[in-house]
């Protein structure tokens, strides 16, 4: 979704630049054309004043002027930094006349027949030249200027001295149209190229592939900003040339910067290093720059020829680095290096105009940013769609490896209540699941009317087999009574051991039933001594006590009592017996055990003898 709403933002803003770019190029209609004056002479150095303080050569005759083709950088300068020109008016044509100046280097006053009508910038406190920008000038004059004569002033301590651009006299309301038509298309380019800044800081912060979008969105916010600050409309926008001028320098420096980052990034071995050195070079100037302009040590005019000698050695070498390695860059990067190899000749051609080495005219500087632009656009999206297959497919797997290890949790978990349910030792029940169980089955007799029968069992004179042979040796014979339980458990019986040498099973057979299978299970396990290793422990017997829902209790829960009383009475009966519970016979105390057998357990005992709970403490 958000590659469709960015690639419909991009399409709305191709469509606006198309717009602007018709516009920029429509011929103004109806109007009276503009003029670009001839005639122009110069004289160099300055002009000595008369007694009411206006320069003489205002008025001075022939001698000393020079024809000029146009009012810039006239020859033999030597040095000079004060030059004159002037210009005999044509006709008057226009309802609210301007001359318009393009550029300006650097100071100028303009006086028209004898009189100062416009003066742009000053100098400083130390009589040196500052500079306060290169803004257009729109300069008012008289409807009847016709046949007058014009004269500049100049001042300039730059590389050039005079006037730039197309000169024109122009009505004043043509000059701006022609002023915001000329800038539709640089705007609508700085908006392409911001536009991209931003969209790629995003995918920088967010992280995917954060250098490469971090490169790119350097570049497209220099070339963007760059293009923006050299747009003739931003004086319509603010009047600030000096701030304008300061925002262009430094997004013109930073352009070789970014671009550096961007090929470094994609470079190899030594390449790499070169082109990491260059753009170290460049951010550095860039520093300095700010640095020294800011502290007013320098003016921000004389940055522009040493960033300019700077770059014509760099920006062939960042070429000739990606050219080197064009083998090993994508198809992507190639476009890219494609597009830096418009624009680099453009950025030169450009810097070549401004200091008067190729004859002054606009250089399209915007279709370099524009083809840059759109191939860094084109590769974004190309990497984001990239990236985001990719994240899909990771993310995919993520939720396969979480589903996997859910389930083996699940496992884990369940094998982990199976465990506490289980007794270590002997592998049956424990106590926790008895209770549980036992409650349960309680419940079901009782809602269905059936039959429950608990059985407790008890080792006899287990102590004495753990203090003659050690506890292991106990521990043996719990495992070999709960092997023998466990071997001859019915469907639907619950075996557990409660603790220490104490088991239970309860089953929906009937009491007479149970005690009969108990007393085979008895007469087995004492029919043969235990051995461990070598070692014989022995006959080894128990003694069992059991009670029956609804035969001796009017509900299952007194059941576990009544079991242990007659388990009790087993036991004082001589042990190695299986005893039911009974309410009618007599106190199993004065019973004889005769070996294995069933005896009948009184329903209370009484006198000395420790109750059940009591025994089990
Ligand atoms: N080896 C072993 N011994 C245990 C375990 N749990 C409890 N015992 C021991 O079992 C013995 C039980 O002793 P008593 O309660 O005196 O019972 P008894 O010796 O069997 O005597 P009667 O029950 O009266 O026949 C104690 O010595 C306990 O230490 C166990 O898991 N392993």
């Amino acid at each position: 979704m958000r590659v469709i709403g960015a690639l419909t933002g991009l399409c709305v803003l191709l469509i606006g630049m198309f717009v602007a770019w018709n516009w920029t190029m429509r011929e103004p209609e109806g109007g009276v054309p503009s003029v670009e004056p001839r005639g122009w002479e110069y004289r160099w150095g300055d002009s000595p004043l008369d007694s009411d303080g206006l320069p003489v050569w205002l008025h001075a005759a022939g001698s000393g002027w020079q024809p000029i083709a146009f009012p810039a950088n006239p020859p033999d300068r030597d040095g000079r930094d004060k030059v004159w020109f002037r210009l005999r008016l044509p006709d008057n044509q226009w309802h609210d006349p301007v001359l318009f100046i393009p550029s300006i280097d650097l100071i100028a006053q303009v006086y028209l027949g004898g009189r100062l009508i416009y003066q742009y910038g000053d100098f400083d406190a130390g009589d040196r030249i500052a500079f306060a920008g290169w803004p257009w000038h729109m300069i008012a004059l008289p409807r009847d200027f016709a046949g007058k004569t014009l004269c500049l002033r100049v001042f300039s301590d730059y590389t050039s001295i005079g006037l730039w651009g197309q000169v024109r006299l122009i009505d004043r309301g043509e000059a701006y149209s022609q002023i915001i038509r000329r800038s539709a298309w640089d705007v609508a380019v700085s908006a392409l190229a911001l536009a991209l800044a931003v969209f790629a800081a995003i995918f920088a912060v967010s992280g995917v592939e954060r250098r490469s979008f971090g490169a790119i969105a350097l570049f497209g916010g220099a070339s963007g900003l760059m293009l923006l600050a050299e747009a003739p409309a931003r004086q319509l926008i603010a009047d600030n040339p000096l701030g304008w001028d300061l925002l262009r320098a430094f997004s013109y420096y930073m352009l070789p910067v970014a671009t550096g980052l961007i090929l470094a990034h994609w470079l190899k071995g030594s390449a790499r290093r070169w082109m990491r050195r260059l753009w170290a070079l460049h951010l550095g100037y860039v520093v300095l720059v700010v640095g020294l302009v800011q502290g007013g040590v320098i003016n921000l005019s004389l940055t522009f020829p040493i960033f300019d000698g700077l770059l014509v050695a760099t920006l062939p070498a960042m070429l000739a680095l990606a050219l080197w390695q064009w083998r090993a860059l994508d198809g992507s990067q190639r476009t890219v290096v494609l597009c830096f190899a418009v624009f680099a000749p453009l950025l030169l051609a450009d810097m070549l105009v401004a200091h008067g080495f190729l004859p002054w005219q606009p250089i399209p500087l915007s279709f370099g940013s524009l083809a840059f632009s759109l191939s860094c656009v084109a590769i974004s999206l190309h990497r984001y769609h990239r990236v985001h297959r990719e994240l899909a497919r990771s993310h995919d797997t993520l939720e396969h490896q979480v589903a996997l290890r859910t389930a083996e949790l699940a496992q884990l978990v369940e094998e982990l209540e199976g465990l506490s349910y289980r007794d270590a030792l002997t592998g049956l029940y424990n106590r926790r699941h008895f209770d549980a169980a036992y409650a349960q089955a309680c419940r079901r007799a009782v809602s269905r009317g059936e039959c429950l029968t608990l059985a407790i069992l008890d080792l006899d004179h287990f102590k004495r087999i753990n203090d003659r042979f050690g506890h292991d040796a106990g521990d043996s014979v719990l495992v070999t009574l709960a092997g023998l339980l466990k071997a001859h458990q019915n469907t639907g019986e619950s075996v557990c051991r409660l603790g220490g040498e104490e088991f239970a099973l309860f089953s929906h057979t009937s009491p007479a039933a149970l005690a009969a299978r108990l007393e085979r299970l008895l007469g087995r396990l004492c029919a043969t001594p235990i051995t461990r290793g070598e070692v014989c422990l022995g006959r080894v017997t128990f003694s069992a006590g059991i009670a029956s829902y609804p035969m001796h209790s009017a509900s299952p829960d007194g059941l576990l009592r009544l079991a242990d009383e007659a388990l009790y009475c087993a036991k004082r009966g001589g042990r190695s017996t299986v005893a039911i519970y009974s309410a009618s016979v007599e106190p199993c105390l004065q019973q004889a055990p005769a070996g294995p057998g069933t005896r009948h357990a009184p329903r209370s005992v009484g006198g000395d003898a420790a109750t059940p709970d009591e025994r089990r403490q």
